[in-house]
């Protein structure tokens, strides 16, 4: 089957905004791509994914690439190629990773993307580079607030609204100066105007979904929110979203932060990488906005916006609402409650195997896109 993009570049779009959205992505060729990884050699490999394989790679002119190869053809792997293509094509922002390109030859799909030399967070903090601590308090502040800008573009700048559904540390890359770039559109959805979730397939990583949308398969920004609620947490701790406490237990990282944070200790959530060296408020600005992101109830959480103006301490009168806020009142200790991570998989990164809950949609009136995926 030939691939056939969902989108047309610039449509749906005002004359106004499609000036201002020039495209700056193209369609490269399978010879190109093979030149520039040196055949998709196994020494350009920078990692593996749901999709498929992500390699390094030169083009002609010198610029350094990321390409994801797309692992076996199929009708539903099409569908999810052409999400992320038609989703990247229409964003632009200094916190979203940029598509330079596609390529659809025969069977093979591939995405082209401006190669992120500094990796993910996820190597910051758990992987190959934690052991170097390259992120100080500072790098880490800047990482939280441009991640939240990324995102908050997306639920409240682009049209339609686009929800991620797969925020977490290894989505968020790094570039030459770790600035934060939220990436990996694959399983993102676009919310219609006027509809407030969509009820979908669950798709995520366990240890960053929201309630809601694990049992319910209700999709919608707040679920985004929730995963940056736990997400901010891991950038702040360096722990996992979910730890093994013994041989058969395991804890979410909000069932260990809650209490401490309510009696006031956040120097004993702070990741000891750092050595003490962080900014105390900016710290508890941290905790506090991440564990009401990650409110069991979805209509207690913040929105991306308010979520940004927290973050940069920009009103002292929400900061000390923040601070009174019910949720760091009475707090169910950790061990009175029912443990919800018993079942836990083995890992955090465990991705959720479409767990079909309702895979009709919710919606009356839909983009092509919702009603295929
Ligand atoms: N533009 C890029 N620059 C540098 N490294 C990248 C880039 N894109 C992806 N990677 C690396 O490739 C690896 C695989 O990425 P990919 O997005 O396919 O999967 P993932 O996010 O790790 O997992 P999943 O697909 O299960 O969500 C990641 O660990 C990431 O570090």
């Amino acid at each position: 089957m030939a691939f056939s993009p969902l989108f047309c570049c610039g449509k749906g779009l005002d004359r106004n905004e499609r000036k201002k959205k020039q495209p700056t992505w193209r369609v490269f060729s399978l010879k190109e791509l093979h030149a520039a990884t040196n055949n998709f050699n196994y020494d350009n490999k920078l990692g593996e994914g749901g999709f498929g394989s992500v390699y390094w790679g030169q083009l002609w002119d010198g610029s350094q690439i990321a390409v994801k190869r797309l692992k076996v053809w199929s009708n539903k792997a099409d569908m999810e190629f052409a999400v992320e293509v038609e989703i990247l094509a229409r964003v632009r922002h200094k916190n979203l990773l940029s598509l330079r390109g596609y390529c659809a030859e025969g069977q093979e799909r591939l995405i082209i993307y401006d190669y992120m030399p500094n990796l993910s967070l996820l190597s910051h903090l758990h992987g190959q580079h934690s052991a170097e601590c390259l992120l100080d308090w500072n790098r880490r502040i800047n990482i939280a607030i441009g991640s939240a800008e990324g995102i908050a573009y997306l639920h409240h700048h682009s049209t339609p609204h686009i929800i991620h559904r797969d925020v977490k540390a290894s989505n968020v890359l790094l570039d030459s100066n770790f600035v934060a770039q939220v990436a990996d559109f694959g399983f993102a959805k676009l919310i219609p105007d006027g509809a407030t979730h969509v009820t979908t397939r669950v798709k995520g990583t366990l240890g960053y979904l929201a309630p809601e949308y694990a049992m319910l398969g209700k999709a919608s920004e707040s679920c985004d929110v929730y995963s940056f609620g736990i997400l901010l947490l891991e950038l702040a701790s360096g722990k996992k979203p979910i730890e093994k406490v013994n041989v058969t237990q395991k804890r979410t990282i909000v069932d260990w932060a809650l209490p401490i944070a309510c009696e006031g200790k956040f120097n004993e959530l702070v990741d000891p990488k750092l050595n003490g060296k962080y900014v105390e408020d900016e710290l508890k600005r941290v905790i506090l906005v991440a564990l009401l992101c990650a409110h069991t109830q979805p209509e207690r959480r913040p929105t991306m916006l308010e979520v940004l103006e927290l973050l940069k301490g920009e009103s002292k009168e929400k900061i000390a609402k923040l601070e009174n806020d019910e949720l760091f009142k009475n707090p169910i200790p950790a061990d009175k409650k029912e443990s919800s991570t018993g079942t836990a998989e083995e890992t955090s990164d465990a991705i959720v195997e479409e767990k079909r809950v309702k895979d009709e949609l919710k919606v009356e009136t839909e983009p092509a896109i919702v009603e295929q995926i």
